[in-house]
């Protein structure tokens, strides 16, 4: 593995110089790749991997995500099953539903998972929280992880464009000896960048974290606490959400993403590098204590337990969509609707 100096401390990662996609072809060679479940994570990956020349097939059941995957080029009786056939026919099990499914369907996928057969999880958590999901694999399968680090839509978009995104891999049980190659492979089939090496517990632990926060709880309740206080400051809700939301996005990120926060900060007015550099550290001391808090409750699994509750009540989808529905006609999304319907591409 290449040892890489992160910041003072150095781990070793896996590339895809030392770990090439021939060598991944090679390992996964005599394995048919059952992708389970074709919502986000499902199109992604398998799509990369069959593009990548693995022996991919899809099992999903009848439906309007059934009707996707033919249109995506997956075809009935040949590469694309009923969830049970597909389940027989794998040599490795890509379960990627969603984990509260996860856990209805688990008797059924345990049926399936003779020994040497491989189970691959995008996400530590069906197996973190056995207790509460019931998810213990029999010991003579293969189990491992390899979750991309973002969603299955940029997963599919940046391998697409010949980029990839990061993931992180780990092995929970190693029955044939082969786990570590096999789910670095995979790793690497799905269209990883490159790849750090994990746990179960720190990945959903760190995953469950970062989704709550900075990647998607906290960027929304900070932009909406902005939007609010130049809103209520006689602002106009173009000014307001330019000034909190598309100037980032547009603008400002795609600096950070190309070279980092002071790259970005050097490429604005000393004026804003002043304001920014004295009150990046009051923002910092106000949520900190949100995010300890929020650790902890990922920790004792109260967000696990919530997460699982809600899911499995059958009014959830209806609730969640509303919730979205709230998001979306929000006034700042309103109006961030309205200024992306003005960008000059989409004209
Ligand atoms: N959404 C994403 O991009 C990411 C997801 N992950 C992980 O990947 C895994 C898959 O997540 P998503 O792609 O978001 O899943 P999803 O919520 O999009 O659902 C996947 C599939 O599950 C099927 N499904 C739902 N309930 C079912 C049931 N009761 N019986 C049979 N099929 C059912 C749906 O038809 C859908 O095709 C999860 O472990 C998730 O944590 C990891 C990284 C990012
Ligand atoms: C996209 C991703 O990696 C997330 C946010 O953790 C998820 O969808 O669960
Ligand atoms: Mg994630
Ligand atoms: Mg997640």
């Amino acid at each position: 593995m290449a040892q890489i100096n992160f910041g003072g401390t150095v781990e070793d990662v896996v590339t895809r110089e030392e770990f090439p996609l021939e060598k991944a072809r090679q390992v996964l060679s005599d394995q048919t790749i059952a992708v389970i479940g074709y919502g986000v994570q499902g199109p992604g990956q398998a799509l990369n991997m069959k593009d990548n020349g693995l022996n991919v097939i899809v099992g999903q059941r009848k439906g309007k995500t059934y009707d996707k995957a033919v249109a995506d080029g997956w075809v009935p009786g040949e590469t694309l099953f009923e969830i049970e056939e597909a389940l027989e026919k794998g040599t490795i099990i890509c379960y990627l539903l969603s984990d509260a499914a996860q856990i209805e369907l688990w008797p059924t996928v345990k049926k399936y998972l003779t020994a040497g057969k491989s189970l691959y999880f995008s996400h530590g958590f069906g197996i973190t929280y056995k207790e509460k999901t019931g998810i213990v694999p029999p010991a003579d399968v293969d189990v491992f992880l390899a979750a991309p680090k973002g969603s299955g839509t940029s997963l599919r978009r940046l391998f697409v464009e010949g980029k990839g995104l990061n993931s992180s891999f780990a092995v929970y049980q190693d029955a044939t000896g082969t786990a570590r190659e096999k789910c670095i492979a995979m790793a690497i089939g799905v269209g990883s960048g490159y790849l750090f090496e994990t746990d179960f517990y720190k990945e959903v632990t760190s995953d469950l974290t970062g989704e709550r926060g900075t990647l998607m709880g906290a960027i929304q309740g900070i932009f909406a606490a902005q939007y609010e206080v130049l809103r209520e400051n006689g602002h106009s809700p173009s000014e307001a959400f330019n000034e909190t939301v598309e100037e980032l996005t547009q603008s400002l990120m795609p600096l950070v993403a190309e070279n980092g926060m002071d790259w970005m900060y050097a490429n604005c007015s000393t004026t804003a590098q002043r304001g920014a550099l004295d009150w990046w550290k009051p923002f910092k001391e106000a949520t900190k204590p949100v995010f300890a808090k929020l650790y902890d409750s990922v920790k004792t699994q109260a967000e696990a337990a919530r997460s699982i509750d809600l899911n499995s009540q059958p009014d959830y989808r209806p609730k969640l969509e509303a919730e979205l529905k709230d998001l979306r006609e929000s006034e700042m999304w309103q109006a961030g609707a309205a200024v992306r319907s003005l960008r000059p591409e989409r004209n």
